[in-house]
């Protein structure tokens, strides 16, 4: 069983750890444009050799795992190259941009466009873990232009990583993931934001800091590598999803200056629900 990660990241190092663990006879191949990613994806146990987008295309996967600017110029320079029975997998946070950007290439059912709801605020190898992907929902879009063969194959590596598979249109899924998943982490950017710049006068604001502020900015320790192309590309959903949080925002806000606090009890006690949806 030979597969090929490109990106050796959380995720594709992720990925790397638990298809060794989960298949046998196993051949790991990596490929990063940063030498001391691979050199560190090696040491780390994650892949056994470096490879390169001419050689090492044939063999069972190909996992893309880079930030999701640069997978829109690779995946179809990948699916010139690529091997019949061999499949090209994707895992970025955004749909639509790369369903659209191979839309029409001859090898198109080579391909499985995927969502894998999985990380942490870490990157690059070190941060990848075993497991990482248990229970986890992985989103898979326009799997029927996959040849059946390779869907096969796919859905067997997501049934091995215990994952729960949902099936979403690229755009569908771009609009909810702006949501839950891309305002969540702007959020916590500018909360962090706020608190650091409110820090300057105050020196001792983050002695106060309790698990609380703890837990909310968590997000903010992530990549600005990997996310500001997300966001580019997801920019119309997100921004209609920052108005109407900035909309909540200032209602709130308009509630505590007119000491209204019923209604912000109301407001409290209403968002109160995803205690049910995330049990
Ligand atoms: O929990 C985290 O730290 C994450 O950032 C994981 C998270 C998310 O927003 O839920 C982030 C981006 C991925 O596309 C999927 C999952």
């Amino acid at each position: 069983m030979k597969a090929t990660i490109i990106g050796l990241g959380l995720i594709g190092g992720s990925m790397a750890l638990d298809i060794q663990r989960l298949y046998e006879n196993v051949l790991i191949i990596g490929i990063d444009s940063n030498e001391d990613h691979l050199n560190e994806a090696i040491s780390l146990g994650l892949i056994h050799r470096k490879g390169n987008l001419k050689d090492d295309l044939d063999g069972d996967f190909v996992i893309l795992a880079v930030p999701v600017d640069v997978a829109l110029l690779l995946l179809p320079k990948i699916l010139d190259n690529i091997a019949e029975n061999t499949i090209v997998i994707d895992v970025g946070s955004t749909k639509k941009p790369i369903c659209e950007v191979v839309e029409n290439h001859p090898k198109r059912s080579n391909f499985l466009a995927t969502h894998p709801i999985a990380g942490t605020e870490f990157s690059g190898p070190n941060a990848a873990i075993e497991n990482l992907f248990e229970d986890k929902v992985n989103i898979l879009c326009e799997i029927e232009r996959t040849s059946y063969k390779k869907q096969e194959k796919a859905l067997e590596l997501f049934r091995k990583l215990n994952m729960r598979i949902r099936y979403m249109e690229p755009k569908s899924h771009d609009k909810h993931i702006a949501y839950v998943s891309h305002l969540s982490h702007i959020s916590s950017f500018m909360l962090g934001k706020t608190v650091i710049e409110k820090e300057k006068d105050e020196k001792d604001i983050f002695d106060m800091a309790g698990s609380g502020f703890e837990s909310t900015v968590r997000l903010a320790k992530s990549s600005p590598a990997m996310w500001t192309p997300i966001f580019r590309q997801n920019k119309k959903q997100i921004v209609k999803s920052l108005e109407e949080y900035i909309a909540n925002l200032s209602t709130f806000k308009s509630f505590l200056e007119s000491d209204d606090y019923e209604a912000i009890f109301n407001e409290m006690k209403n968002t109160n629900r995803i205690k049910e949806i995330l049990k």
